[in-house]
């Protein structure tokens, strides 16, 4: 059962009462032990901000090419607009049928923000600033509940660990993703999708996604089954440097984005926004087990090594 669906974990009981840390911790981890991915209810989240996140970047994402190409993402930063079939996650695969923009609140990239779209800025500031809180009331939880196998009850590791998020020395970000219409006649290359498999590189990711649906995600078995929206919730996955630090105690989970099949969804644009988690740039990750299984890698190095492989 629990490796046919992705969990869902609510913070608050039938009684209305937000559970214990502790619990919803090891609820959380029995989830990324089985599906490395969980859907989490009454997340503090409210609603309106997230839409509001939804349409800002739309309105940038419907911009003519040469006004995005202003703010087009520079080699040396990770900030800025990635144009579409710019990346391929599954390298084996044509380019992803995908554009994204990469938002940080660093004050050096301010003014590489759109200035067409008058509240781009504060709108994703405003989310960046609510998935952070979520990602701490999941990694307080996670200190929490954590079975004691893996070592991290004693100094609170995972909150420790990400304490410069939106500041200089962290390189957590959120990304916002379109997914173009597509024309059924158009020119989709064999094997191109909207986004091509893959798992995440940082601790944890939180993905919300619109109403339109697509994404996938790998099943123990290897195959792949809808993670469809539920309204009300958002998505939370590993990534890799986490199954890396817990010496694959948990894993992350390879998931996609296919071109649907009918010709109706095919013709709707999909969005989705994600804040890719990352520990402060100089932790070093060493197993919590004392396992040694990977040798230690600081947070930064890992993601440079992935990023490398990517573009
Ligand atoms: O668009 C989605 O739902 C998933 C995107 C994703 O997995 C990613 O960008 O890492
Ligand atoms: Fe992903």
């Amino acid at each position: 059962m629990e490796t046919e669906k992705v969990p869902i974990v609510d913070f608050f009981g039938h009684d209305g009462v937000m559970k214990s840390l502790g619990t919803i911790g090891a609820e959380i981890y029995s989830a990324f032990k089985s599906a490395g991915f969980v859907y989490l209810k009454n997340h503090g989240i409210a609603a309106p901000k997230i839409e509001a996140a939804f349409n800002v970047s739309r309105e940038f994402f419907q911009l003519p090419v040469i006004v995005k190409q202003k703010y087009a993402r520079p080699t040396d930063s990770n900030e800025g607009w990635v144009a579409v079939e710019r990346e391929s996650l599954n390298p084996e695969r044509p380019a992803d049928l995908k554009e994204a923009f990469n938002f940080s609140k660093k004050e050096n990239v301010k003014n590489c923000l759109p200035k067409e779209v008058t509240t781009f800025n504060p709108v994703l500031a405003d989310l960046f600033d609510e998935a952070q809180q979520l990602t701490f009331r999941v990694l307080e939880a996670l200190d929490e509940g954590m079975p004691g196998n893996v070592n991290v009850k004693i100094d609170n590791i995972f909150t420790n660990s990400h304490k410069l998020i939106g500041k200089p020395g962290n390189a957590t970000g959120l990304r916002s993703l379109y997914y173009p219409a597509l024309d059924p006649e158009g020119s989709i290359k064999p094997g191109q999708v909207r986004c091509g498999e893959h798992s995440d590189y940082g601790s944890i990711t939180i993905l919300f996604q619109d109403d339109i649906g697509g994404l996938e995600v790998q099943r123990v078995d290897g195959m792949y089954v809808p993670a469809p929206p539920i309204p009300g919730t958002v998505l939370v996955n590993v990534g890799d440097l986490m199954q890396r630090w817990t010496a694959d105690q948990i894993k992350s989970t390879k998931h996609r984005v296919l071109i649907p099949e009918k010709e109706l969804l095919m013709r709707q644009v999909r969005q989705s926004i994600a804040f890719f988690v990352q520990p402060d740039d100089n932790f070093l990750i060493t197993c919590l087990d004392g396992s040694n299984k990977y040798e230690p890698v600081s947070s930064l190095d890992y993601l440079n090594m992935r990023f490398a492989a990517t573009y």
